[in-house]
């Protein structure tokens, strides 16, 4: 069973600058949190900290309520293990990486084989334990060293980008591999990722950073549709941030009028200057001449259509630019094509405000 964490006003200055500036965070028994945020704001160095490999300048770390001392967390840090991006493995076979923390903790032969077996079959990586390890692919070097860090059955497990080198389906596969594991296993998860797609899958919450500070934390839907700022919201794939003025209406709909003039209804009751935050897959395309929706309907026309990891990126010029995500089957039907006038609408639900 995994460990919850706390963190309280952790503080790390390098350089004569301030890294890291975390007042709190709490992680849950067997919890499954993400970090993401742009390069260099401070995730891997808070993953270093969680995982008690740097000492922060201030601030305290408890594990299951008990404060952290420095001076005396062996067995604490017995109980965490950590997967970088890198595999980092020894120059001996998978069989030997994988056994080497058992054999250093002194447990017995027979347990070593038993436990590496075990973990070397539920990564689906027995036939290669006598292969020398420096000589796998990226995806097959992952494995040993997940395999490498569940041997050791730590109660929490902390990943800084595992899955960042790997090409798309390899990394898909070891996602739903790590997701069932940590299922199973109930223990405490921490990883960075730069792919906020994959939060969904893998993250019970999500903690956001900028500037070596937390901005907001949430689930990962919350993260992804209501973003806290505009440069999370860009972040995290919102293409859409269009500034308006919002007008409450009593408990009805939201109105905002945006720039260029075209009035949207909004999901979030926020009144006065807004961005309005709208996720390119939420816009639905069809031919100019299709039915209309009753609201958040603009007509305009196709600009560009760029291909985008299997779907397509399709820019759109309805009096404001506009980008929506389309499926190969609609590029198929023909009416999405450069020119074409469309119809995109969305729902006002789609529609997330923040105040500017
Ligand atoms: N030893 C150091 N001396 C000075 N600055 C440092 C040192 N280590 C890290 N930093 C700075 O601290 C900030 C946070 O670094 P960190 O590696 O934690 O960011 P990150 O969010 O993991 O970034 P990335 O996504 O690029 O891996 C960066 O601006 C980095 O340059």
């Amino acid at each position: 069973m995994g460990i919850s964490i706390r963190a309280e006003g952790l503080r790390i200055s390098k350089g004569g600058r301030e890294i890291l500036a975390v007042d709190n965070l709490e992680i849950g028994r067997g919890e499954v949190w993400g970090l993401i945020g742009p390069n260099g704001a401070g995730k891997s160095t808070l993953i270093q900290v969680l995982a008690l490999l740097e000492e922060p300048d201030s601030g305290s770390i408890f594990f299951d309520g008990q404060k952290i001392d420095y001076h005396r967390a062996l067995s604490w840090r017995r109980q965490l293990a950590v997967v970088f991006q890198e595999a980092l493995l020894l120059d001996t076979t998978v069989f030997n990486n994988v056994a080497v923390g058992l054999r250093f903790r002194g447990i017995p032969r027979p347990v070593v084989k038993e436990r590496v077996e075990h973990w070397l079959e539920v990564l689906r990586i027995s036939h290669l334990a006598g292969r020398p390890a420096r000589r796998l692919s990226g995806g097959e070097a992952q494995r040993v060293s997940l395999a490498r860090a569940f041997v050791l059955e730590p109660r929490v497990l902390f990943l800084d980008e595992p899955f960042a080198a790997l090409d798309a389906p390899t990394r898909g596969a070891l996602l739903e591999e790590l997701h069932l594991i940590l299922r199973e296993t109930g223990i405490t998860a921490v990883f960075v990722t730069h792919d906020f797609t994959e939060l969904p899958f893998l993250a019970d919450r999500v903690a956001a950073l900028q500037g070596g500070r937390i901005v907001q934390t949430g689930r990962p839907e919350t993260i992804l549709w209501q973003p806290a700022s505009v440069e999370l919201a860009a972040f995290v794939g919102i293409t859409n941030l269009l500034p308006g003025e919002a007008r409450l209406n009593g408990s009805g709909p939201v109105q905002v009028r945006l720039q260029g003039g075209v009035t949207i209804l909004a999901g979030t009751r926020v009144g006065g200057r807004v961005v309005a935050c709208l996720r390119p897959e939420e816009i639905i395309i069809q031919g100019g001449n299709a039915a209309e929706a009753p609201v958040n309907r603009l007509r305009g026309r196709v600009r560009h259509i760029i291909p985008q990891g299997g779907q397509y990126r399709v820019e759109l010029d309805c009096g404001l630019p506009l980008v929506a995500l389309a499926g190969a089957s609609q590029l198929r039907q023909g009416c999405l094509q450069p020119g074409r006038e469309v119809l995109a609408t969305f729902p006002p639900e789609a529609v997330h405000l923040i105040p500017a």
